[in-house]
């Protein structure tokens, strides 16, 4: 049982809820005897000094009841929220651990809503178990037990009534909980069309297709509705049927009890305590009902989290440090790397030197992407071997390999904070002229110098306040901050102009260190010392710009496509 290990820390918290809510049922239970005494003892005997006395019992009943619930509350709450808090911390770890691989499967909208709704669920389902689930039983039965000792009879009534009651309530609930799970789908739907649209509304109004949008939203929230009316329709029923029966409920016992009455065995107080409870009875079960469906959904919920839990990474941590002495940096000896849907690199074999400069071109989905995630180990290759200053990638600790990497993904993503946070992500440590010699380099100094807080200026999450080509030097400037031995800048200038992304090629190559620029375009890799060209996953030709022009006619076919491509702009 995954939650023993969560609820264990609030294993008392838990206990006293349970405790103080069967204290409040308790109290309750008492009531309906004490009113009873003051209809025969106060009021039919005109005794006021006692209907006062009672009335202070009844008082203080009241009273003790609501501290009880309030207390019941409080160590409710601290223990579903407790428990919750720590399944997400729990979570949380295990997702930053997930392989890239799992993190791709799963996607990041489940997991949103699972680490959020779903503990959520869990957290009610907690919270209701601690508060209902005692209560409602304890109610039933302490209600029927009551009947029994006020009169048998009137006790066996009860006995055929309260389960009719719980059959009406679960004819209901069983047919309206497919039309709930209906809804919840729908609900699920209507909030992706909500967060598609919101993240891509931009293009949606550049086709034109707000109206589409439109229909396909009034379309799912209509058939929502219509199911939710449905459900609510059913549900309608629950209410008069309940009634019927506890009604028919409380006239059989008025006429098992009148005749008491008359023979002098039962007391008048005594028939309004029976009703009090009747009613009682019915409204446990509804309660009780409630809990129930609570529990359902909660089930699913708990098998997602588990989900999450329990999913291991494939990928084993080294935990070697890097040699001093080696021949090459980057050795691929016949690497071929395949995701779940199909294989993206084939055979894969060459080498790069401390200090060399290597370009990756290629088509689009060609590997180049998959080429350098493997380098920072984001995947494992599936055959083949990758060396890393001569040693198994897998034989280091992630920190030592990934601290020597300076990586800048495809898309540039910054966090919410100022410039300067986002700086040093690549190094927390770095000093001032660190970050300026950085931001220089990546090009950025030129417009955070005209930003009136510099890199103070604060970034909005995804760095949505800044252009696409600020956001790109500000995403390399983080990863030169790190000083890496190896840059790999994975089509990480392509929103930055032609003369942007010279200086930026000029000023790398002056720091020395082993940089690798994947790119769609000639320019910006025919200076390297290596190119690497994909074609389909595979090697076609490695060499230099001058080697490739005679002998690659791949490479050979982009130049000339972009070398045309520029003279027909012209
Ligand atoms: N996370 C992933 N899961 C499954 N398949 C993937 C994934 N990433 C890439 N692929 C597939 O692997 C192949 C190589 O993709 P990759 O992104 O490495 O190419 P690329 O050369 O970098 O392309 P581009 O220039 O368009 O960025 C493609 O067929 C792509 O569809």
């Amino acid at each position: 049982m995954f939650w023993k290990k969560y609820f264990k820390p609030y294993k008392w918290q838990g206990i006293l809820g349970f405790f103080f809510k069967l204290v409040e049922a308790f109290f309750e239970l008492m009531v309906p005897v004490v009113v009873a005494k003051i209809i025969d003892q106060g009021i039919a005997k005109g005794n006021t000094t006692y209907i006062i006395h009672m009335g202070i019992v009844m008082f203080v009943l009241a009273l003790a009841g609501y501290g009880s619930a309030i207390i019941c509350q409080y160590f409710a709450s601290l223990t579903s929220q407790g428990m919750g808090t720590l399944m997400r911390r729990d979570m949380f770890e295990a997702i930053n651990n997930y392989d890239y691989e799992d993190l791709d499967t799963l996607g990041t909208p489940t997991l949103i809503t699972r680490i959020t709704n779903d503990v959520n669920q869990l957290q009610l389902a907690i919270a209701m178990t601690i508060r209902l689930l005692s209560r409602s039983p304890f109610i039933i039965i302490g209600s029927l037990v009551m009947a029994f000792i006020l009169n048998w009879q009137v006790g066996v009534v009860f006995l055929v009534i309260s389960p009719l009651i719980a059959l009406a309530i679960y004819f209901v609930m069983s047919r309206t909980q497919p039309i709930y799970h209906r809804i919840n789908k729908l609900m699920d739907k209507i909030s992706l069309i909500t967060r598609e649209n919101l993240s891509g509304v931009r293009v949606i109004r550049a086709f034109n297709k707000q109206e589409n949008e439109k229909k396909r939203f009034i379309e799912t929230t209509k058939t929502q509705k219509d199911e939710q009316v449905h459900a609510g329709y059913l549900s309608s029923l629950m209410n008069p049927a309940t009634t019927v029966i506890v009604n028919t409920g409380i006239i059989l016992i008025l006429y098992v009890s009148a005749i008491k009455v008359n023979l002098g065995t039962l007391t008048q107080g005594e028939v309004i305590a029976l009703i009090n409870y009747m009613n009682a009875i019915m409204l446990s079960m509804y309660a009780f009902a409630n809990v129930i469906l609570i529990y359902v959904k909660a089930t699913a919920a708990s098998q997602r989290v588990q989900e999450v839990l329990s999913l291991k990474p494939n990928m084993v941590e080294g935990s070697q440090d890097m040699p001093d002495s080696y021949n090459h940096l980057i050795t691929f000896d016949d690497v071929s790397f395949s995701y779940k849907e199909g294989q993206a690199l084939e055979h894969l074999s060459f080498t790069i030197n401390e200090g060399e400069t290597v370009g990756i071109i290629g088509g689009t989905g060609s590997g180049k992407s998959t080429l350098v995630n493997l380098i920072p180990r984001f995947y494992d290759a599936t055959e083949g071997r990758i060396l890393i200053k001569d040693q198994p990638i897998e034989d280091y600790h992630y920190d030592t390999l990934r601290h020597m990497i300076g990586i800048v993904p495809q898309s540039a993503t910054l966090f919410s904070g100022t410039i300067k946070e986002n700086l040093l992500w690549g190094n927390s440590s770095a000093s001032d002229e660190d970050l300026r010699t950085a931001i220089k380099i990546s090009q950025a100094k030129e417009f955070i110098d005209k930003l009136p807080d510099g890199l103070e200026t604060k970034i909005e999450a995804g760095g949505k306040n800044v252009s696409g080509g600020q956001r790109q030097r500000l995403t390399i400037a983080r990863a030169l901050v790190r000083k890496p031995e190896i840059l790999i800048l994975d089509d990480s200038a392509s929103a930055l102009d032609f003369a942007t992304d010279a200086k930026l090629r000029r000023d790398i190559k002056k720091m020395h260190a082993t940089s690798i620029i994947v790119s769609q375009r000639v320019s910006a890799i025919m200076n390297s010392d290596k190119i690497l060209v994909l074609d389909h996953g595979k090697l076609a030709a490695m060499g230099t710009h001058d080697e490739l022009l005679q002998t690659c006619t791949l490479y050979q076919e982009i130049v000339k496509s972009q070398m045309e491509g520029e003279n027909n702009e012209k």
